[in-house]
């Protein structure tokens, strides 16, 4: 196949946009070096979400020899995919000699990674979401056309993902705790506008996980005695029990 006309502008913008989607792989990977580094925390400190530079986040996060160039390009990315807010200060950059220094608060979406009373956050999410065994998966996509007769997950593992997570501790935990982080702020909305539980005496969450939903829901409508959290049970075995709740100790 032949295209003539290379300059014409819906093949320019095309090339762009391959480009782009072949390098997208930074954006995850820039997310995943954030929560890692606890970026989101270091910039909310006290509440404040008061504008940081580079420099300034890193002296609340790490130890001398760190690199705030490094840290400033990952910060600019994802400003271009709305985690955080740029704000241009009147100083000049001690990084770049700059006339303007560059310092970034959170956004609407920033905030979601900062751990909150409860010890919670969507930061294990991106965790979860990047750890290395499902990391080794993901090359692995096209085999799931070519040979679907085993997942991506298993071939690149040795074992289903949850017989996988099961095993591993800290795997087990991350998950749960990524789990919790996505559950409780979706049921708290959930159920400020949902009453389907009123006249439930028996409840049975399948693949509840930590209990977080269950838990919610008990405790908003005493009238369900019995709470049962069917999961793994080394998922299980991991779930706080619920105060109250008459289904113990047989969940
Ligand atoms: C995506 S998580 C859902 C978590 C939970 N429902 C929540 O909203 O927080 C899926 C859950 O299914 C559980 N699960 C996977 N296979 C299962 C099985 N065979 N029997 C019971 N639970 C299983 C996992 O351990 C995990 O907790």
């Amino acid at each position: 196949m032949a295209f003539n006309d290379e300059s014409a502008e819906k093949r320019k913008s095309a090339r762009l946009a391959i480009l782009e989607l072949a390098n997208m792989i930074s954006v995850p990977m820039s997310l995943n070096a954030v929560v890692r580094l606890n970026v989101a925390d270091a910039i909310w400190q006290g509440g404040s979400n008061t504008p940081l530079s580079a420099s300034q986040i890193l002296q609340r996060i790490a130890s001398t020899g760190s690199d705030p160039e490094n840290l400033q390009r990952i910060l600019r990315m994802l400003t271009s995919y709305g985690v955080f807010e740029e704000h241009l200060t009147n100083e000049s950059s001690p990084l770049d000699g700059s006339a303007s220094e560059r310092k970034y608060s959170l956004t609407e979406i920033g905030k979601t990674l900062v751990t909150d009373a409860e010890g919670l956050s969507y930061a294990p999410y991106v965790l979860q979401h990047h750890q290395d065994a499902l990391m080794k998966a993901w090359p692995l996509v096209h085999e799931a056309v070519l040979d679907p007769t085993t997942e991506a997950f298993v071939k690149a593992n040795g074992e289903p993902a949850y017989d996988y997570y099961g095993k591993q501790e800290e795997m087990n935990e991350l998950m749960l705790k990524a789990m919790s982080g996505v559950s409780v702020p979706f049921m708290k909305a959930m159920l400020d506008g949902y009453d389907g539980f009123k006249g439930v005496e028996r409840l049975v969450d399948v693949g509840g996980s930590a209990g977080d939903c269950l838990r919610m829901i008990l405790k908003k409508y005493p009238g369900v005695r019995h709470g049962i959290n069917f999961d793994l049970p080394e998922v299980v075995a991991k779930a706080p029990n619920i105060p109250g709740n008459a289904a113990y100790p047989f969940s």
